[in-house]
């Protein structure tokens, strides 16, 4: 025991009786500073206190820093006024004997103090552990992280009061505000920056700007002076003080991780609610609540890739599909060659790349083959058709919205742009994006950051960005419909692809390559090229380049009977426009016309495209049927001849309006 009392008398009876009792008494101080000293020789179990000592410092002050040291006391004095006992009872004395005493109501007194501050602490650390689950829960549960921190707002309310809670997450250089105000005895609001922008009138700029302040090293308490220089210091919590009447403050800091770090600031309306068992709590809170924000960002980070895992998993399926077809690079002309040199030269940095060339020509494997010899193969590579999506949707596309943010936005969506997080992303026929999104493609390879329609903060980007057209864009920039800025930012490096007649020594290749690509997928025997067939493709002008050469080449292999070389279904014309343009992108948007029909019946539209489709596969069975001089079914039937089902077959016809006749003379006549 240590007896703080500064009439000798009382003090020399109070150490008689205790020994007598046998309880030790390990010194008697009149004073405050007498007191400090010999707890720092040996820290007692418990103060006798009493209220008014020597010097100017009183029993109450040194009873705040036993409270602080986690030392029990007991008052012992005269009755006092209300205001001292109000001031007393603030500092949670485990008892109070009034002077004069009994020895027997005083060690009455002290043996029910003892016995109660022993089943308190107890009950203490019962409670903080309830409290450090009740912490966890919160903290683990679903939701967003506004919710699961003003779940553990909630339950910390109980033990460390506030008026207003903000809590501040930094990673990097991303900060991250939650902001509770205490409107009810259970009741929050949650304060965005634009509340605070209205209630303050300052604009969400000035707010952002606003100096975080210096953040204290360990926990810390402001109160009076030391409030009003912390404010000073920190202009957004000035703000807070003086919308909310704010005039105390508790900051914990809390380093979680290699680059996370939360600071919690507790704010109270009353200038003296943080007190030094506040402080010891959350001392002995420090470490669980660092683990419990550990595991919850871990958990995060878990969901993210999962997410981001589940969606490249949907889009690798689709990419499966669609590019099943896709082995390797066929071609040894000297401008081929030329072009895996620029591939080789590129693929290693993180230079865009700008590929030029015809339709057909194989842009989106050279493509490919940049995204595969860099250090992204590892990553997606996500390819977009800036021609193929509607304007009003390509934005949310690229760059994702947020939930609500236009009329049909019912779920917050992720962009291309986010999921090519880390890989490469592919803008095909970019000739096509509308004017408006081009400045936010610009903005993007600029700033290397994104913003989702209805989005408040940019979000960083790790993309390399190839793009693709067979338009003039010099052409489209004079013109007016393509930006100059992004043109240059594109053309970083330009890779041109020769066209297939540029380049006439690939075609036995490319023919042999396709030819056996599409035996196999037929399961057909493949009987080589003849070499007037091979010369009839050389002399061609292929104004449809690859694509259209594998097209001729299928058709060749399904008509074939597995027996002979390949002959062409039908003789290939050079027409008027593809032989009096020939050289690279110069035929800036036209589609090829093998029927050797005028220009202006190039497809415009996807339905100019359907028709196309119809009147080759129609022409196609048709040629195919007079073969078999209409017979479908049966060996050397024309369903076999096309390896469909003859049903298949009857139904195609039907739909492209192909009349069934016994004997077919004249299967054209039949339904003209
Ligand atoms: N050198 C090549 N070797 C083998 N196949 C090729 C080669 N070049 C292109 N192809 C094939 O030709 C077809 C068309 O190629 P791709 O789609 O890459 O052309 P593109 O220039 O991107 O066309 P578009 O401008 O119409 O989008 C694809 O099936 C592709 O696999």
């Amino acid at each position: 025991m240590l007896i703080v009392e500064d009439e000798y008398i009382i003090a020399n009876d109070l150490e008689l009786i205790l020994q007598e009792a046998g309880y030790p008494v390990i010194g008697i101080a009149d004073s405050m500073t007498e007191a400090l000293m010999l707890m720092d020789q040996q820290k007692p179990d418990i103060v006798l206190l009493d209220i008014y000592l020597k010097g100017k410092e009183t029993g109450i002050d040194l009873a705040k820093q036993l409270e602080g040291m986690g030392i029990p006391f007991i008052y012992i004095s005269a009755n006092d006024n209300r205001s001292v006992l109000e001031a007393v009872k603030a500092t949670q004395p485990i008892g109070y004997i009034v002077k004069p005493f009994r020895e027997q109501d005083l060690l009455t007194v002290l043996e029910i103090s003892r016995y109660r501050y022993a089943h308190s602490v107890e009950m203490k650390l019962r409670e903080e552990k309830a409290l450090q689950i009740a912490l966890t829960d919160a903290l683990s549960a679903s939701g967003s992280w506004e919710q699961k921190l003003l779940k553990a707002a909630m339950v910390l309310q109980a033990h460390v009061p506030f008026d207003f809670l903000s809590i501040q997450h930094r990673k990097g250089n991303d900060v991250h505000r939650f902001n509770y105000y205490r409107v009810g005895f259970e009741e929050y609001q949650t304060i965005s920056l634009v509340d605070i922008q209205q209630m303050t009138s300052t604009t969400v700029d000035q707010l952002l700007q606003l100096e975080p302040g210096p953040i204290p090293t360990g926990l810390e308490r402001y109160d009076g002076d030391t409030f009003a220089t912390f404010c000073k210091q920190n202009r957004f919590v000035q703000m807070l003080a003086t919308t909310f009447r704010l005039e105390s403050a508790l900051v914990m800091p809390l380093g979680v991780g290699p680059v996370d770090t939360f600071c919690i600031t507790f704010l109270s309306r009353k200038g003296d609610s943080y007190l030094s068992r506040h402080l010891s709590l959350l001392e002995r809170l420090e470490q669980p609540i660092v683990l419990m924000l550990e595991r919850a960002l871990a958990f995060d980070e878990v969901a993210r890739l999962s997410e981001q895992l589940k969606r490249e998993n949907n889009y690798l399926q689709e990419e499966v599909k669609t590019l099943a077809n896709f082995e390797e690079i066929i071609g040894r002309s000297p401008r081929l060659l030329r072009v895996f040199e620029q591939v080789t030269q590129v693929a290693t940095t993180d230079t865009t790349v700008l590929i030029l060339g015809e339709s057909g020509t194989g842009k989106e494997l050279i493509a490919r083959a940049v995204h595969n010899l860099s250090a992204r193969k590892g990553k997606i590579l996500v390819k977009i058709n800036c021609a193929t999506l509607p304007a009003a949707l390509i934005e949310s596309e690229l760059f994702g919205h947020e939930k609500g943010s236009f009329t049909g936005a019912f779920e917050k969506r992720i962009g291309k742009f986010e999921l090519a997080h880390g890989g490469t992303i592919f803008l095909d026929e970019i000739g096509e994006m509308p004017l408006e999104l081009q400045a936010k493609l610009l903005r993007v390879l600029q700033e290397k950051e994104i913003e989702r329609i209805g989005g408040k903060t940019p979000i960083k980007t790790d993309v390399r960005i190839m793009a693709a057209t067979n338009r003039h864009l010099e052409k489209e920039v004079a013109e007016g419909r393509f930006r100059m800025d992004l043109y240059y930012r594109l053309a970083t490096f330009p890779i041109l692809l020769p066209s297939l007649r540029e380049r006439p020594g690939d075609i036995p290749l490319l023919a042999q390559f396709f030819a056996r690509k599409a035996a196999r997928k037929l399961g057909k025997p493949f009987r080589g090229i003849s070499e007037t067939v091979l010369s009839e493709l050389i002399n061609y002008t292929w104004p449809g380049n690859i694509r259209e050469l594998e097209n001729v080449i299928e058709q060749a292999v399904i008509i074939n009977d597995g027996q002979s070389p390949l002959r062409l279904g039908r003789p290939l014309e050079n027409n008027f426009f593809a032989m009096t343009t020939p050289g690279p992108m110069s035929q800036p948007d036209a589609g090829f016309n093998r029927y050797g029909q005028p220009a202006s019946a190039k497809p415009r539209d996807m339905g100019d495209v359907k028709q196309i489709q119809q009147e080759t596969e129609r022409e196609y069975i048709l040629a195919v049927l007079k073969q078999t001089n209409g017979r479908i079914r049966g060996t050397g039937g024309a369903a076999e001849l096309l390896n469909l089902k003859p049903t298949t077959l009857e139904y195609r016809m039907e739909k492209l309006g192909i009349r069934k006749v016994l004997s077919m003379q004249s299967p054209t006549s039949s339904n003209d």
